[in-house]
């Protein structure tokens, strides 16, 4: 893919199809991730702007051009959002990687990912048509019944800055699919390309309200969304802290959530794997990839004893040929942390493995050929046990730790030593193997010889400390659904339970 020149937009908060100064004028810099240089700013949005959103919001859904559309017609919007993200996509894909440090190659593959969400969320749209009113056949005289499947309303949406664009669709799209009014919240980390998918909404005709985006800060515009109480519900992806604060906040106002709130998923290898390599790439992958700034990466590596030598030094060689550069190189295969935070953060969390005793078999530290940027080499820890934080906290880095089991009760015991429930992986040629260890697993995804491949037609969450509810699929769509019965009696006679005074 050709690097095309581009310029950071200067935008304002997107409200009411418009973009709207914030009341208070604030903005907040853009840090490059790999040049530590400010190189653009977002607004800051308050409370005062998510007042104003929550309002446009309201009326958009009071209006018949967004309130009383049908999913087919809002199946084309929908299209034309993916149309243009398509057309727009080494430009949007250099914006996401500048913003939060993800290689091109992977900010290019989230484009795709997000240009096939909407188009996907457009066919489910259109089939909800058929499904918006269900009859129940109660098989009695006297009544008649049936369900309708309603927008739920305004529906806030707070989103992380792994994926930026990519988990602000995951919640859009089906939001707009169900005909709900949102008002997305992305990371004050990385809200570039979200900001675009507001000027994407504008050129298409989006009707005004039915999607605001409002960037801040996490307290000063997050909070206010979600205690508004005319916002019917709250989608969160992000960390387990801020999940448990947004839960304690809805729940005042008894406010549906659904959180997905990251984890410390294991990759169980098992010593009959035919191909080494095979295994060995998902292992890197899982947990390298984006620079381990994966709420599902696979950053517990459970290794059958009998192979862990071998398996380690094959990891070794590999790691050799991750090129670590500025992510817009060509082939670069890990880039920076997103900011000076989490790569402190992430060192931290090293240097604590190490003080408890474990070993740092390779990386560990800053690469010596970046001078500059919040890079982090990919680090693989040993001799851990099952008290020391690295293997129980959520590093969100290229961190990965291993330890090794001879039993399967024991793998399985390890794989679900942990208070998070998000996903695991398990390499075994042995498919009754992975079918009782699919079985065993704690969690809401499992991969079976392989780690994070991820598809818009299945259900994305999980159980435990990860939270619950389920993006993607017909799950995600679920999300922004209000369920309705109605119940009619259709006798012409009275119901008979009184005496009736007219009869004697
Ligand atoms: N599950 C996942 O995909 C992610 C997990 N994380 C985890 O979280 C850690 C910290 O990252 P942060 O950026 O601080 O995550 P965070 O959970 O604070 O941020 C996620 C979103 O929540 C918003 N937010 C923060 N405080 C809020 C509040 N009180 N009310 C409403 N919204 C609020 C933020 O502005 C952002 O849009 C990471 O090291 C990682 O372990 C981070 C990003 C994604
Ligand atoms: C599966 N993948 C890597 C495309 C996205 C993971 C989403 C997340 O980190 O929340
Ligand atoms: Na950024």
């Amino acid at each position: 893919m050709a690097i095309p020149n581009v310029r950071i937009p200067s935008r304002q908060l997107y409200i009411d199809g418009e973009w709207r100064e914030p009341v208070k004028k604030n903005r907040i810099p853009i840090i490059s991730p790999a040049t530590e240089e400010i190189i653009g700013e977002i607004p800051a949005a308050t409370e005062e702007d998510v007042d104003i959103a929550v309002e446009a919001a309201r009326r958009a859904l009071a209006r018949d051009d967004w309130g009383s559309t049908t999913g087919a017609q809002r199946a084309k919007y929908l299209r034309a959002i993916a149309a243009k993200i398509l057309e727009r996509k080494s430009e949007l894909a250099k914006l996401e990687s500048l913003d939060c440090g993800k290689t091109l190659f992977e900010a290019a593959w989230d484009m795709d990912d997000v240009a096939a969400s909407f188009e996907y969320y457009a066919d489910l749209a259109e089939a909800l048509d058929s499904k918006r009113k269900t009859p129940v056949d109660l098989h009695l005289d006297s009544f008649k019944t049936y369900v309708l499947r309603e927008p739920l309303g305004v529906v806030g949406l707070i989103t992380p800055w792994n994926y930026p664009l990519l988990m602000a669709t995951w919640k859009v799209a089906p939001a707009l699919a169900a005909g709900c009014a949102a008002i997305l919240k992305p990371s004050e980390l990385a809200s570039i390309t979200c900001l675009e998918l507001g000027e994407i909404c504008r050129e298409v005709g989006l009707p005004p309200g039915a999607l605001n985006i409002l960037t801040g800060l996490g307290p000063e515009a997050g909070a206010p969304l979600v205690s508004h109480p005319h916002v019917d519900k709250i989608a969160f992806t992000g960390s387990g802290a801020t999940g448990v604060k947004i839960m304690t906040a809805a729940a005042q106002l008894v406010k549906p959530v659904t959180l997905e709130l990251g984890g410390k998923s294991p990759i169980v290898v098992f010593d009959d794997i035919d191909n080494l390599d095979l295994a060995v790439e998902w292992t890197l992958f899982g947990c390298f990839a984006n620079a381990g700034q994966v709420c599902s990466a696979t950053s517990r590596l459970i290794l059958q004893e009998s192979i862990a030598s071998e398996f380690l030094e094959r990891l070794l060689l590999w790691i050799k040929n991750i090129k670590i550069s500025d992510p817009l190189e060509e082939d670069c295969k890990l880039g920076p942390i997103v900011s000076s935070g989490q790569y402190e953060k992430v060192l931290k969390f090293i240097s604590k493995a190490k003080d408890e005793g474990a070993t740092i078999l390779c990386g560990g530290e800053r690469p010596q050929h970046m001078k500059k940027g919040y890079y982090v080499q990919p680090t693989i820890i040993t001799d851990v046990n099952t008290s020391m934080e690295i293997w129980k906290e959520e590093v969100f880095g290229p961190v990965l730790c291993v330890k090794t089991f001879k039993t399967e009760e024991e793998a399985i015991e390890l794989a679900n030593d942990t208070k998070y429930g998000l996903a695991s992986a398990i390499m075994s040629k042995d498919v009754e193997t992975c079918e009782r260890f699919t079985k065993a697993f704690q969690t809401g995804i499992i991969w079976f010889n392989c780690s994070q491949p991820t598809f818009t037609q299945l259900p994305w969450g999980g159980r435990k400390r990860s939270g619950f509810g389920r993006d993607l699929g017909e799950w995600g769509l679920e999300n922004y659904l209000n369920i309705k019965q109605v119940t009619q009696y259709t006798s012409v006679e009275p119901w008979a339970f009184y005496k009736s005074p007219s009869k004697v």
